[in-house]
């Protein structure tokens, strides 16, 4: 099943599973990215914030002298904030990176504005130790910099991470292109329905990140998770990767270790009683509140996550 592939509203295909790199450090990174490749991993996750873009370019270059077809696999990279009122450098700047003359797509990381002008490339901050934000950036105006991306054939297709409903309701009406992709925090204690049912209907695909629940997340041993995982003899981690495949969204794994690069793979086909149960639990933690997020940057900005807002 990893090697199931959706279609993008342009018409281009994308993998159902790849590998994520964020907090990847840089020779173990570089390694993980080759052997995933070898192992058969069409889809490689990076950003320009994770700060190891190079070691990643790295990975896929050793890939790509194995035999392995550039156009055989799916790279995605990110305009990082402090890019996002100059998004065309963000992506000249990430291809340098990653040695590479073309992604297959390019995704804004989060809608607001660092200063580009601030006290440091990535992660400027306010003499306070708060982040150095623009505060009446538009985040349409940084999507109109994105559409004008296109015809240059740098990236093959555009789309947005960490996008609400309202966020994304405020963007649509202004797009010439509607994004490919909305890239979310997503499992079965974080559904996000109301994004994804409305991502759904606009042809937007969803890519599901953190799906094990990041670095040392709760949710491999989560009782429901723990309970189709026994019910297949699989571990909970192949429960919660395979999740996503029936929701029809793509879904990013992140490791370094070869033992679960190659485990995170071996996708299994849930059931609908497994399904049930997955969704059940999800409807006990949202009428509960009890949902889980565990990627929150302190941006202090009010994204419009109804669990957050
Ligand atoms: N657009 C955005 O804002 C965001 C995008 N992402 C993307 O999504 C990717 C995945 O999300 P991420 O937050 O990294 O978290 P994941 O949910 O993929 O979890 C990664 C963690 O799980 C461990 N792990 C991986 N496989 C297994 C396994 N089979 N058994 C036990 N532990 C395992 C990894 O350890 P180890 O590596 O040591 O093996 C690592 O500590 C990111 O790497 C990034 O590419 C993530 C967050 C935000
Ligand atoms: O992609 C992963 C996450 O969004 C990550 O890029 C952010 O959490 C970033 O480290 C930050 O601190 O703002």
């Amino acid at each position: 099943m990893a090697d199931q592939t959706f279609k993008l509203n342009n018409g281009l295909e994308i993998p159902a599973f790849g590998l994520g790199t964020w907090q990847g450090e840089h020779e173990k990174i570089k390694h993980a990215v080759t052997y995933a490749l070898k192992q058969g991993y069409k889809l490689i996750d990076g950003a320009y914030c994770y700060g190891n873009e190079v070691a990643v370019g790295e990975g896929i270059k050793d890939a790509l002298a194995s035999g392995i077809k550039r156009e055989d696999i799916f790279v995605v990279t990110k305009v990082w904030a402090s890019y996002n009122t100059r998004v065309e450098l963000g992506l000249e700047k990430s291809l340098k990176n990653l040695g590479l003359d073309y992604v297959d797509l390019f995704l804004v990381h989060w809608p607001l504005l660092l200063n580009p002008e601030g006290n440091d490339d990535k992660f400027p901050k306010l003499p306070d130790g708060s982040r150095d934000i623009i505060r009446d950036h538009n985040h349409v105006d940084t999507w109109k910099q994105m559409e004008k991306l296109l015809p240059g054939g740098k990236t093959k297709a555009i789309g947005v991470c960490n996008y609400s409903k309202r966020y994304l309701e405020q963007l649509l009406p202004h797009a010439t292109v509607v994004p490919a992709v909305n890239q979310i925090e997503n499992h079965p204690a974080l559904p996000q329905k109301e994004i994804v049912e409305l991502c759904k209907e606009k042809g937007i695909h969803i890519m599901a990140y953190s799906p094990l629940g990041s670095t040392g997340g709760p949710l491999m041993s989560a009782g429901p998770v723990v309970k189709v995982a026994e019910k297949h003899g699989v571990k909970p981690s192949t429960v919660l990767l395979s999740y996503h495949i029936p929701r029809g969204s793509t879904v990013l794994a992140k490791s370094v270790t070869p033992e679960r690069i190659k485990e995170n793979m071996s996708l299994i086909k849930l059931d609908d009683e497994d399904m049930k149960l997955l969704d059940d639990w999800s409807d006990e933690l949202t009428r509960e509140k009890k949902l889980m997020r565990f990627v929150y940057p302190p941006f202090g900005i009010d994204f419009g996550f109804p669990d957050k807002s």
